[in-house]
């Protein structure tokens, strides 16, 4: 590596997660290696059971490698114990799931602000101000006081990503954050994650099923069968589908 590149936030060195044992052993990831360097908006697709979960669920060390190397913001996931695992994970990956995950209980707000009592951190005057400015820039201080039940299915995903966001983490992981919105919930969710990397610069990796919600991205790794079988510059939806499209022909 050059010393003018920037160094990746995530990288996976030949790794490999294999599920069960003898006959019946699933090579969820066969050999993957790749870097994801800081401030860009990674969208992870491929068919159903091609592995995109299992790279994330290990890209955020939820989840242990049979082997291989995960390194996350220059430590080493693979080899950690759960507890600096833990909190490596609550200091630098920020998560939003297509089931929102918010706590019905909790106002908007204080589900924004959970990260920090999680994490043990007390709100600086930063916080709340990134906290307010989060809030505002999402169209949501009106909603702030409110729960979820009371916000709509676009707001609640605004909120999700609000928290994702607050503690201003690394990596934020998104597991087909649209999966649940309509169009233009859609698309305010994800023009809000490419602001996060072009302003925010905060790195964003985001399984998708999508053409349109891909092309938001500025790159496009495809999974299949446990491997990275195609890594792209961002592209058009057109290009996507015929991507994935070709991908399925192919597997047939
Ligand atoms: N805990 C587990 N035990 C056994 N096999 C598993 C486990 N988790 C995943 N697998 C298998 O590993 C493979 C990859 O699964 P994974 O969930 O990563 O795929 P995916 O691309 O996320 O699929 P989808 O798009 O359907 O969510 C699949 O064959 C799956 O059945």
């Amino acid at each position: 590596m050059t010393p003018s590149q920037p160094h990746p936030v995530l990288s996976f060195r030949d790794v490999h997660r294999v599920y069960g044992e003898g006959s019946g052993a699933v090579r969820a990831l066969d050999g993957v290696t790749v870097d994801v360097e800081p401030s860009r908006f990674t969208a992870v697709m491929g068919p159903s059971g091609s592995g995109k979960s299992t790279f994330m669920n290990l890209a955020a060390g939820l989840d242990d490698p049979t082997s291989g190397e995960v390194w996350l913001a220059g430590q080493p996931l693979h080899a950690m114990d759960e507890d600096r695992r833990t909190r490596l994970r609550r200091d630098h990956v920020g998560f939003v799931f297509q089931a929102f995950n918010l706590v019905p209980t909790l106002t908007a707000r204080e589900n924004v602000v959970l990260p920090f009592e999680l994490a043990g951190r007390r709100l600086t005057a930063d916080d709340r101000a990134r906290i307010d400015g989060l809030l505002e820039s999402l169209g949501l201080l009106a909603r702030a006081g409110h729960r979820p039940a009371a916000l709509s299915g676009g707001q609640q995903q605004r909120v999700a990503i609000a928290r994702a966001l607050a503690i201003g983490p690394h990596v934020v992981i998104a597991d087909e954050p649209t999966g649940n919105l309509d169009t233009r919930s859609s698309r305010e969710v994800l023009s809000l994650m490419r602001t996060a990397a072009d302003e925010y610069r905060q790195t964003i990796l985001m399984v998708t099923h999508d053409p349109v919600a891909a092309s938001y991205a500025d790159r496009i790794i495809v999974i299949a069968d446990g491997r990275i079988v195609g890594d792209h510059p961002g592209l058009a939806p057109a290009a996507i589908a015929d991507l994935m499209v070709s991908l399925e022909v192919g597997a047939a």
